[in-house]
C-alpha cells in the first residue's frame, strides 16, 4: 500500500463508538445529509480471543495480522483479522479500518470476502472474516511460476464478475492486485482488502463521513506496480482504475511478473507513464489484445468502463467459453501447494501462540476493561510482527519460549547467484536465515541494539540491506515488505 487514505478522522475512542452495533450514519455524498439509524449486518459481539482456537497465521498487513481461528463452541472457522489499537491510532489508520468494516458489512457477493462479526478487547480490534484457505492468488502464481491461459481465464472471469458487482454498487476498490485476490479451499477467488475503496457520488454503500477516503489529503492510493497513469497525473479516480489493475493482474497471472517492473517506485512510474509494456511471445493474441485494451491510457476506453459497461469486457474473445451465469459452479484450477515448491514440509499446521494478542479480558459495555499487559512494550512489537507464514518447519530453529517476530521467504542476492532463504527474526532477539530445502541455518546475523553495529537500509519496497560492521547482506522480499523488516528490527532495537 503506497499512500494512506484520508486523514485520521477521529481517535480510537471514537472508533470504538463507531464499532457499536447501533450507530447514526450520515452519507456525505449527494449534498443532502441523509441520516438514519443503522444496524450492522455483522454484529459487534462480546467475544474474547479465548473463545477461539488459533491456528496458523494467514498473513500480515501493514497494520494487522490475519490468523485462522476456530470458534470453540460452534467449530466455525474464520480468518480473524487482529488490529492493534495503539498502532492503528499511531499510524493514522483509523479511517482505513472504519472504512473496511462498514463497506464489507454491506457487500454481499460470492466473489467478495464476507465479514461475520467483530469484537474487541483492551489492545485489539478483531474482524471475523470468511476464511480463504487457499491463500493469495499471488502465491499460486509464484508457486506455479506462471498460470496457464485456462487457469488465468478462470480467475480473471471470477474477478470480473466481482468487480462488476463492486462497480455496480458505486465503489472503486483501488487496490486490485494478486495479493488481494484470495483463494478459497475449493479454489474460487474472493476479493479482499477494502480499506482503500472510494465511494462514487451515487453509491449504494453508506459510509461514515470520517471513514471515507479523502483524496485531497493524499498523493494517491494503491500499489505502485498496479497504479494507472491517470492517477499519477492526479486525475479523478474512476472505475477504470480497477480495470487497469485487472489488466496488470492478468499479465502477472500469465507471465509470473507484473508488466511494469523496475528497481524503484520512481522507475516503475516512469514505465507506467511511458506505457512501456512488452508481451512475452507465448501470450495468445486474445490475451495480448485484452491486456492491451485494459491498459489503455484513456480510462474510459478500457473494456468495462465504456458505454456498454461490463458486456464489452465479458464478450472479449479471451473469455470465450466462460459461462458467466454459473461461474461459481465451475471446477476451479487445481491449487499449487507450497510443499510442492519447498521440500521437507511436514504438512502440519503450527498453532499461533495466543499470548501474542489481546489481553484476554472481556470488554465491558462502557468500553473499560480490567487487565493490562506486564510487558507491554515487547507485546506491542510482537503484535506488530510481520509473518508471511509460520509452520512447524521453522520451530526447530527456536529455543523453548522463543517466538517469531517476523519471517519471510526472501531472495538473498549475491554476486554470482541469488538464493531463496527463510529470514527469521525472533524476540530473543535473533536474526537468522535458513536454507528452506535443507533446513539448515545458513547465516546468523549478530544481533546488536546499536544501529552502528546492525542497521537496515531500504532500497525499494522489495529490496533491503542488512548492514553489520563486517558484512552487508542484500535481500529481496517479493511481498514488498522491506519497510516492515526495517520497522521490526528497529522496533526490537528500541524495545
Ligand atoms: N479472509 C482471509 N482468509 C485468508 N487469508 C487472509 C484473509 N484476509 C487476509 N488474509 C491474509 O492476510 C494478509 C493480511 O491481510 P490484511 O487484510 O491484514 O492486509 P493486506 O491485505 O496485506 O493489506 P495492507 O498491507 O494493505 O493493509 C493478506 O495479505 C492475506 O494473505
Amino acid at each position: 500500500m503506497l499512500a494512506v487514505v484520508g486523514g485520521e478522522g477521529g481517535g480510537i475512542a471514537e472508533m470504538e463508538k463507531d464499532f457499536d452495533s447501533k450507530l447514526r450514519i450520515q452519507n456525505p455524498n449527494g449534498g443532502v445529509q441523509r441520516s438514519k439509524s443503522f444496524a450492522f449486518r455483522a454484529p459487534q459481539e462480546n467475544f474474547t480471543i479465548q473463545d477461539f482456537e488459533l491456528g496458523k497465521i494467514y498473513g500480515v498487513g501493514s497494520y494487522s495480522k490475519v490468523v485462522r481461528a476456530k470458534k470453540k463452541d460452534t467449530g466455525n472457522v474464520y480468518a480473524l483479522k487482529i488490529m492493534d489499537k495503539k498502532f492503528i491510532t499511531k499510524e493514522n489508520k483509523t479511517s482505513y479500518v472504519k472504512l473496511e468494516r462498514i463497506v464489507l458489512d454491506q457487500l454481499d457477493h460470492p466473489g467478495i470476502i464476507r465479514l461475520f462479526f467483530t469484537f474487541q478487547d483492551t489492545f485489539s480490534l478483531y474482524m471475523a472474516l470468511e476464511s480463504c484457505e487457499g491463500g493469495e492468488l499471488f502465491d499460486q502464481i509464484t508457486w506455479k511460476g506462471r498460470l496457464s491461459e485456462d487457469e488465468a481465464r478462470f480467475y480473471a472471469a471470477e474477478v470480473v464478475d466481482a468487480l462488476e458487482y463492486i462497480h455496480g454498487v458505486g465503489l472503486i476498490h483501488r487496490d486490485i492486485k494478486p495479493e488481494n485476490l484470495l483463494v478459497t479451499a475449493e479454489g474460487h477467488i474472493k476479493i479482499a482488502d477494502f480499506g482503500s475503496v472510494k465511494t462514487m457520488q451515487d453509491s449504494k454503500i453508506t459510509v461514515l463521513p470520517n471513514a471515507s477516503s479523502d483524496d485531497k489529503s493524499c498523493t494517491f492510493v494503491g500499489t505502485a506496480a498496479y497504479v494507472p497513469p491517470e492517477v499519477l497525473n492526479s486525475s479523478p479516480v474512476t472505475f477504470g482504475n480497477d480495470l487497469w489493475a485487472l489488466g496488470c493482474t492478468l499479465y502477472q497471472m500469465l507471465s509470473g511478473t507484473s508488466p511494469f517492473k523496475d528497481a524503484s517506485e520512481w522507475l516503475i512510474f516512469q514505465r507506467i507513464i511511458a506505457r512501456d509494456i512488452r508481451f512475452p511471445d507465448y501470450f495468445s493474441a486474445e490475451a495480448k489484445d485484452l491486456i492491451d485494451k485494459l491498459l489503455d491510457t484513456n480510462p474510459r476506453k478500457r473494456p468495462g468502463a465504456g458505454p456498454d459497461g461490463y458486456a464489452a469486457l465479458k464478450m472479449h474473445p479471451f473469455f470465450k467459453g466462460i459461462d458467466w451465469k454459473n461461474l461459481r459452479a465451475q471446477i476451479p484450477p487445481k491449487l499449487a501447494l507450497e510443499s510442492n515448491v519447498v521440500e521437507a514440509n511436514d504438512g502440519q499446521e503450527s498453532p499461533w501462540n495466543p499470548s501474542h494478542v489481546g489481553d484476554g479480558s472481556v470488554r465491558n459495555n462502557d468500553g473499560s476493561s480490567g487487565a493490562t499487559s506486564s510487558s507491554e512494550a515487547t507485546a506491542h512489537v510482537t503484535r506488530l510482527a510481520s509473518i508471511d507464514s509460520f509452520d512447524s518447519r521453522w520451530q526447530q530453529f527456536l529455543d523453548p519460549g522463543e517466538s517469531v517476530i517476523m519471517i519471510s521467504m526472501v531472495k538473498k542476492i549475491q554476486k554470482l547467484t541469488n538464493k531463496k532463504v527463510q529470514l527469521i527474526l525472533t524476540d530473543k532477539p535473533k536474526l537468522i536465515y535458513v536454507d528452506p530445502a535443507k533446513l539448515m541455518v545458513k547465516g546468523n546475523i549478530i544481533w546488536s541494539d546499536n544501529p552502528n553495529d546492525l542497521s537496515i537500509q531500504v532500497l525499494s519496497p522489495s529490496h533491503f540491506k542488512i548492514c553489520t560492521p563486517k558484512k552487508v547482506m542484500s535481500f529481496e522480499d517479493a511481498k514488498q515488505r522491506a519497510w516492515q523488516w526495517k520497522k521490526a528490527i528497529e522496533g526490537l532495537q528500541n524495545r
